[in-house]
């Protein structure tokens, strides 16, 4: 795990090799193939260029760019997850995921700086190995970081307030990529 302090306080850890191949070639095959996916209007009302999931506690529903997502019950792969990922960093109640199809899918910048979120948010990556770029919103300093197959990135500390992040959309022929985050919804909306 590498622990990358960024200014103003902002935090992310890195861990190229959280899970074992083999053990996230199992996730990857469970989650593509037992998840609820679907591609939802973002801003504006584009589709957005990927499918997303999402599960967590009951009552659980995270709004963003406008769309409420309401979190279907745990799946176990889901919890075996969550639970490793909280050894390190965290405490979560909400996981959004996050498919790319292919390299057309992709995630504009953003931050995830919702009042209604913790500050913590773990990202787990399962497929295709994409980039992963962060970007400092006054310096607009950049930072890329590879999140391949079994990759751990934590965002935590001010990151969000200081910093927003992408994945890119890329011409090169990659497959598909899931990628998950770990999030801790304090409140949802009425
Ligand atoms: O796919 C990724 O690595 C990033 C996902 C992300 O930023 C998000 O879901 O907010
Ligand atoms: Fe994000």
């Amino acid at each position: 795990m590498e622990t990358i302090k960024l200014e103003e306080g902002g935090l992310l850890l890195y861990d190229d090799a959280f899970l074992p191949a083999k053990v996230a070639d199992h996730y990857f095959t469970r989650l593509r193939d037992n998840c609820v996916w679907e591609q939802k209007p973002g801003l504006f009302g584009h589709m957005q260029p990927r499918l997303i999931a999402s599960y967590g506690d009951a009552g659980v529903t995270y709004r963003y760019s406008g769309v409420d997502n309401t979190a279907l019950p745990w799946l176990e792969e889901l919890l075996e997850i969550k639970n490793k990922i909280e050894t390190v960093r965290g405490e979560y109640n909400y996981c959004l995921l996050n498919r790319y199809r292919t390299g057309a899918d992709s995630m504009g910048w953003h931050a995830d700086d919702e009042p209604e979120m913790g500050n913590v948010i773990g990202s787990l990556s399962l497929g295709a190995t994409r980039k992963f770029r962060i970007r400092h919103n006054e310096t607009k300093a950049t930072k890329t970081f590879l999140a391949g197959h079994g990759t751990l990135i934590i965002m935590a500390g001010t990151m969000q307030q200081f910093w927003k992040h992408e994945v890119p959309k890329t011409k090169q022929n990659v497959g598909e990529r899931i990628n998950l985050t770990f999030r801790k919804i304090l409140a949802s909306p009425k």
